[in-house]
């Protein structure tokens, strides 16, 4: 073994920041053993120096990441800052000073993974993010890696934590959407300006990672599909359990049959409670994968939190120092085609659509006439009566797969029929 330690500077020593710090302490001989040398904390970046931060040498603190990134005798920098900048030039000028990088940074990666990427093959670097998709999970290095002689065509998960404890109380307690939010906020999971998670944005930029890595593409950010979870409602989830189904915030990546382009959605769809994603409870996360050769795979573990996004770190941490005592680097991306991104209209899939209609004769047919006539098919029509003085009834329409163009086509004859109040939700249905 190497006696001469692989120094690493932290940028960040936050949530995942300082787990990394703690572990790379408690485990030093155990990554020694699986690098073949010793990794030493070289530095640490951040932004409030006088921060008590258990376990850190005080002397190893800075706020000046650029002159750490600058020093020379630096071999990793671990990103944990997050956000776009100065995250994107830390990790830039790393690449310039030699220097591989590891991050957790998935709002940065899912912007400008391929500018970062090409820094990092153009200096001889590597850029590895494990934790940027589903924390603890390993999910990156197997795509990347373990299914590179596969063909990956559909990535379907639950990837953001937050929003999974959210819908799986609204689900369990029958609590409204607000009343869970508040929930989710006390025990820590939404931070106080939840938006990148209600709205879907986390898990977008997830989605965009995970289409790039499974189909050996780019998928920038804007070409994903997003729609977040704040517009369910308890009556969705009602209905949802009405079919046999739960509603989960899904990332749905698939390549077309013909093979030439991708797309990549987040939306919340119902599942049906048979499916092995309907029993991922609270705040965790998993991911299936359907592959030519390998069939179905799921992956299942925690996706958030400082230690389970910590271990994902140091495991990249460790195939980095590796890479870089072997004289090589890992996989590049230079490979890579570019598949063009279908926009949200070609998609194919189930709807579930629940209307407040007149509770009259012929309500039924006119309603059936305008999903023919836009070719969509229906699988099962349900009219529940209200005694509403108003003589409304809410009618649920399931339909069988059809093009979201199509749904939407519907949708929009659909509100323009007298007998129709309202269209109270549309949502998609996804797994048999
Ligand atoms: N938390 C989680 O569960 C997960 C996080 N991630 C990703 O990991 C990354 C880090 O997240 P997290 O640890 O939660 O974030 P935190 O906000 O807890 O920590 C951020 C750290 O960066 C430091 N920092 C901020 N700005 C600067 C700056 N300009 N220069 C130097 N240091 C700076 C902060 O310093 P100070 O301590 O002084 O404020 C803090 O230590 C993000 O990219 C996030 O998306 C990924 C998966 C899960
Ligand atoms: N906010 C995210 C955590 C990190 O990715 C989540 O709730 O899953």
């Amino acid at each position: 073994m190497r006696t001469r330690p692989l120094k690493v500077a932290l940028l960040g020593c936050g949530v995942v920041g300082s787990e990394v710090a703690r572990i790379m302490t408690t485990h030093a001989d155990d990554l020694a053993a699986r690098i073949g040398a010793p990794v030493e904390l070289a530095g640490v970046a951040v932004r409030r120096p006088s921060k008590v931060r258990e376990g850190i040498d005080p002397a190893l603190v800075t706020t000046d990441a650029t002159a750490l990134v600058e020093r020379g005798d630096i071999d990793v920098v671990i990103e944990v800052i997050g956000g776009i900048e100065p995250a994107r030039t830390l990790i830039t000028t790393a690449f310039e000073h030699g220097t591989s990088v590891v991050s957790a940074n998935k709002a940065l990666l899912a912007q400008d993974g391929p500018a970062l990427h090409a820094a990092a093959e153009r200096h001889g670097r590597d850029l590895y993010y494990e934790a940027a998709v589903a924390g603890a999970i390993p999910l990156v290095r197997p795509l990347r890696e373990s299914l590179a002689g596969d063909k990956v065509n559909r990535v379907l998960g639950i990837v953001n934590g937050t929003t999974n404890f959210i819908l799986d109380r609204m689900d369990t307690s029958g609590a409204g959407y607000s009343e869970a939010l508040d929930e989710a906020t006390a025990l820590g999971y939404a931070e106080a300006d939840p938006t990148a998670d209600v709205e879907g944005f986390d898990a977008a930029a997830k989605a965009a990672i995970l289409a790039g890595i499974a189909f050996h593409t780019r998928v920038g950010i804007g070409e994903v599909h997003r729609e977040g979870i704040t517009e369910v409602t308890a009556a969705d989830i009602a209905s949802a359990r009405r079919m046999g189904c739960t509603v989960k915030l899904l990332a749905i990546c698939e390549r077309a049959a013909d093979g030439r382009s991708v797309t990549a959605r987040v939306h919340p769809a119902m599942i049906p409670l048979s499916h092995p994603l309907a029993s991922v409870r609270e705040a965790y996360n998993a991911v299936f994968v359907e592959a030519e050769a390998a069939g179905q795979l799921m992956f299942y573990g925690p996706g958030a939190g400082g230690s389970p996004t910590a271990s994902a770190v140091l495991g990249d941490l460790v195939a980095v120092c590796r890479n870089k005592l072997g004289e090589t680097t890992g996989p590049g991306e230079s490979a890579y085609t570019r598949l063009p991104v279908s926009p949200m209209g070609e998609v194919v899939t189930r709807y579930h659509i629940s209307l407040d209609v007149a509770d009259k004769p012929g309500v039924l047919a006119q309603v059936a006439t305008v999903f023919a006539e836009s070719g969509v098919s229906i699988d099962t029509v349900r009219q529940q009566s209200r005694q509403d003085p108003d003589g409304e009834a809410s009618l649920v329409v399931v339909t069988h797969r059809a093009p979201d163009a199509a749904l939407s086509g519907t949708v929009e004859a659909l509100r323009k029929l007298d007998t129709v109040r309202g269209v109270a939700s549309i949502m998609r249905v996804e797994g048999e």
